[in-house]
């Protein structure tokens, strides 16, 4: 569904991306995980094409899409919950959640407002309140929210649960699992290796701008030393 080779990007004249490599299969969990600054934002920036690669190929759904502009990537069926939610603050929960919603791929069983209630319940007791007036856990609710409903075939979340009390993030988990149950492939970049452990189908580990491990949870138990280096246990 989503593959990475060889990916390059670049601020201004400081390199941060030297060669990415990922995939994503249908109805898989894959994680990106690196600790601060080694680039997992800037890969999420460029696979959607808010960053221009600089060398290399971003193919998803089968078509190369480096180079084009990111409200064409984003129809091709990525939904995105960037860092720090970015939910539009004046508008309500309900607007939010409708702003950006599609089923452009045509599924029989779309996310609508009322099945995006029932999976964040919250959401329907504040759907008249300006979004931001809602607690950091709400917003992310939301930004989940608003990216289900544009019904996409993959959905990016980066650090969905920096920042939440323990109880949201639990919450945020939960939710995360149920996608993965109802086939939702999902690219999921964390810090949080304990939980995604058990969540995600397969991982990958950068280190300043390259892809330095990948493997799923058996690898991951073997090569525990090598994975702690990179990122701890
Ligand atoms: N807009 C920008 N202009 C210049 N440099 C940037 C910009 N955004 C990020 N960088 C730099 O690029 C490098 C990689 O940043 P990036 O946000 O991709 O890392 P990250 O792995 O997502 O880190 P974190 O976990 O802290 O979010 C860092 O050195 C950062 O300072």
């Amino acid at each position: 569904m989503l593959s990475v080779t060889g990916l390059q990007a670049a601020y201004g004249a400081s390199q941060v991306l030297h060669d990415v490599e990922l995939q994503v299969k249908d109805g898989e969990v894959v994680t990106l995980l690196g600790r601060n600054g080694m680039g997992k934002t800037t890969t999420v920036r460029s696979i959607m094409g808010l960053v221009s690669p600089r060398a290399g190929r971003v193919s998803f759904s089968g078509q190369e899409v480096q180079g084009r502009p990111p409200e064409r990537i984003a129809r091709l069926g990525i939904g995105l919950v960037p860092e720090g939610r970015q939910v539009f603050p004046s508008l309500t929960v309900r607007e939010n959640l409708v702003a950006t919603a599609a089923n452009r791929l045509h599924r029989p069983d779309p996310w609508v407002l009322e099945t995006v209630y029932e999976l964040f319940p919250r959401l329907k007791e504040r759907a008249g309140q300006s979004a931001g007036t809602l607690s950091g856990g709400e917003q992310q609710m939301l930004a989940v929210g608003r990216a289900l409903m544009t019904n996409p075939r993959l959905l990016i979340l980066d650090e969905a649960t920096e920042g939440l009390a323990p109880v949201i993030r639990t919450e945020i988990w939960h939710c995360i699992a149920h996608l993965k149950q109802a086939g939702q492939s999902i690219l999921l970049i964390d810090k949080n290796l304990a939980v995604l452990k058990r969540l995600a189908d397969r991982h990958y580990i950068i280190e300043k701008g390259r892809t330095v491990w990948s493997g799923n949870a058996a690898d991951l138990e073997r090569d525990a030393a090598r994975v702690h280096g990179y990122v701890g246990l």
